[in-house]
Parts: structure tokens; C-alpha cells; sequence
């Protein structure tokens, strides 16, 4: 029998813009202009949508009486049109989805009879995918090529506020933040790894990346439940930032992984920092004990190691260290 194997899409590292309190957009603007397409185009639905931890999420819809849609969001196991836009990072222009059997399975074509669809992807300043303009239609449509440079004009206009917002800070912190344990993500400390190295360079101190990994995690999964899990990795992650200072870069690396990038006089400072880990982690009050390994690795003043290798020795270690936990016990 054949085993059909299905994946789960990886979530946009967003949260909801609707969800913060963002006063640096002019909401009022982007509706007008949400409008104004809907007008120009003479199209019954036109939507600024963004890909968030939620999925494709809509998040300006048109004013006008035809509109029609969820509001909310899909997720990204649907064949809607913005994921092909969003995944693939460019503007995507169906005049007919008749004509297409990919889209057979759409619900806005199936269900909603928006049987054309213009596109276009709107960016962050860094370049990666904020989310979608697009245009919908329940006809056939061929829209001049002026129409379409208009709307790449109007995309530009929602991509510059993004960058206004950028510059405000709010945004960026929230994408280096992991939602869970409110610590930085991996692209949070990847990106600020440079400014510290910068930093430590400047001051000729030497840094120390730590490299955490839960023991047995799994089982405590298994045996308390997800939800104590995610508290297990919040108080980890708590423990870490307060015995960290605030020009030290504590993150969550990927599921039961953490790193802490240290400014360090020297090694010694290695034995305390896990010293003070032990002491607060065995004070708290948790249902099921935390215990983890752990490695590092040292980054001299001058040197220009890069991240991978960094993570190559401190994992290793680590790795030696659970190893021989796992063969006392
Ligand atoms: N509750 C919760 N679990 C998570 C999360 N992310 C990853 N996990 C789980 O973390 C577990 C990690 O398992 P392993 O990598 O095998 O680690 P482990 O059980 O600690 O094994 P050892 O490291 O060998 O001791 C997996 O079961 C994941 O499902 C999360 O956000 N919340």
C-alpha cells in the first residue's frame, strides 16, 4: 500500500499585523487605495493580504458591496492564488482559471467564481515576502499593461510604509522574536551575530557562544502534555535571558535548542553562567524537571570564524557532554 506522506508547511515568522498596535500606518490610506484599484480595475474584490504565523491572512479588503470573502485567514495548505505569488516571490496574472487545472482545487475559483487573479508581492525592506495586492475578477480578463505597471506603482506605495515602519523598529523586533518564549528567533540572532561581533571586536573582548539542548524533552512531551512542553521552554528561555546581560544575544535556535552569545573575560565564565542556570532552574517551580546539555565554542578578538563553525564546535561538545550524561545513567 502507498503511503502518502504529507508535509506541513513552515508558517511565515509574522505575527498578524492587525494584532499590534501600529499607529506608523496610515490604515486609512491603504484602504483608499485598496479602493481605488478595485475601481480602476473595475473588479469586484482587491485585497492587501499578509503571510503571517497564521497563514495568508486578508488584512485590506475592498469597500465595495461585490466584494466577497472570509475575513480572516487561510491556511497554507490551500491553493489559493497569493501563495503561488508568495511563494515563489513574484506577480502571478491568471486571465481565465478555466483554462488552468491547477486551480481546480481553489476555493476562490471553485467556490467564490473569482476566475481571474492579478498579483503582486509586497516586501519587507529585507527582502523577504510581506505578503500580496491583488486584484480579483469573476470574468475573463486581459488587463493592459499600463493597468498592471499602475498596480506595481500602488505595491510600491504599501512597500515604502513598510519600510517607515522598519525604521520605527517595531516590526523588526517582532520578526527576530520567537512568539513563544519572547526571546530572539534565528533570524533575530543571525542578524544581530554581526553588529556583536562588531561590538566585541571594537571592545578586543573575546565572545562565547553557548549551545543549549534539552534532555529528553520528548518524553516530557509525551508524558505532561504539549502545553507543560511549551512551559518547560519558556522557563528555559527566562532563565537564560535573566542570567544573561542585555549586550548578550539569547536565542531560540529551533525546538528544544537555545544559544547565548556572551561577551566573556574568559572560559571561567562558561562554569558560572551554568552555575547560575543550575541554581535558578532548580528553584522553579515546574512540574517536571528541566535538565539540559550543553557546549560552546570561543570566538578570539581578531578572529573571523564564521556562525556554521561556531555551531560545529559548540555542538560537538554538547553532543559529548549528552553522551556521556546518557552513559552514566
Ligand atoms: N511543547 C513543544 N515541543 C516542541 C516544540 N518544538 C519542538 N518540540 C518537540 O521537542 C522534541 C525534541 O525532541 P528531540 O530532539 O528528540 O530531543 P530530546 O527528546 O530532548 O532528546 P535528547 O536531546 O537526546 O535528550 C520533539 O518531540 C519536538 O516535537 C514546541 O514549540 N513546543
Amino acid at each position: 500500500m502507498s503511503q502518502h506522506v504529507k508535509t506541513i508547511p513552515t508558517p511565515y515568522p509574522y505575527t498578524s499585523i492587525l494584532e499590534l498596535e501600529i499607529e506608523e500606518i496610515d490604515w486609512y490610506r491603504w484602504q483608499r487605495l485598496v479602493n481605488t484599484v478595485a475601481d480602476m480595475f473595475n473588479a469586484p474584490a482587491t485585497f492587501i493580504n499578509q503571510a503571517n504565523l497564521k497563514g495568508i491572512e486578508v488584512i485590506i479588503a475592498s469597500e465595495k458591496p461585490e466584494t466577497h470573502y472570509q475575513p480572516g485567514s487561510i491556511d497554507l495548505d490551500t491553493n489559493i492564488y497569493c501563495h503561488h505569488v508568495v511563494e515563489n516571490s513574484s506577480e502571478l496574472y491568471v486571465k481565465d482559471a478555466k483554462l488552468d487545472p491547477q486551480w481546480c482545487n481553489n476555493p476562490e475559483y471553485t467556490e467564490d467564481n473569482y476566475v481571474s487573479y492579478l498579483g503582486l508581492p509586497i516586501s519587507w525592506p529585507d527582502g523577504s515576502i510581506f505578503g500580496t495586492l491583488c486584484v480579483l475578477d469573476t470574468k475573463v480578463t486581459d488587463y493592459p499593461e499600463t493597468y498592471i505597471n499602475a498596480l506595481g506603482v500602488i505595491k510600491e506605495v504599501i512597500d515604502s510604509d513598510l519600510r517607515h515602519l522598519y525604521k520605527e523598529n517595531q516590526l523588526l523586533t517582532l520578526s527576530y522574536t520567537d512568539p513563544l518564549t519572547q526571546i530572539y528567533n534565528r533570524r533575530g540572532f543571525e542578524d544581530l551575530l554581526l553588529s556583536t561581533q562588531d561590538l566585541a571586536q571594537r571592545l578586543n573582548r573575546q565572545l562565547i557562544l553557548l549551545y543549549f539542548d534539552l534532555d529528553h524533552f520528548k518524553e516530557a512531551n509525551d508524558i505532561f502534555g504539549h502545553e507543560i512542553g511549551d512551559d518547560i521552554l519558556k522557563v528555559f528561555a527566562k532563565t537564560l535571558k535573566v542570567n544573561s546581560r542585555s549586550c548578550d544575544l539569547v536565542a531560540r535556535w529551533g525546538g528544544d535548542e537555545f544559544l547565548v552569545l556572551i561577551h566573556a573575560e574568559n572560559e571561567h565564565c562558561v562554569e558560572l553562567f551554568n552555575h547560575r542556570m543550575a541554581e535558578h532552574l532548580s528553584a522553579c517551580s515546574i512540574k517536571a524537571e528541566i535538565k539540559y546539555s550543553f557546549g560552546y565554542a570561543v570566538l578570539k578578538p581578531g578572529e573571523n570564524t564564521d556562525l556554521e563553525s561556531l555551531l560545529k564546535t559548540a555542538d560537538e561538545y554538547m553532543y559529548q557532554h549528552k553522551l556521556a550524561k546518557k552513559s552514566q545513567t
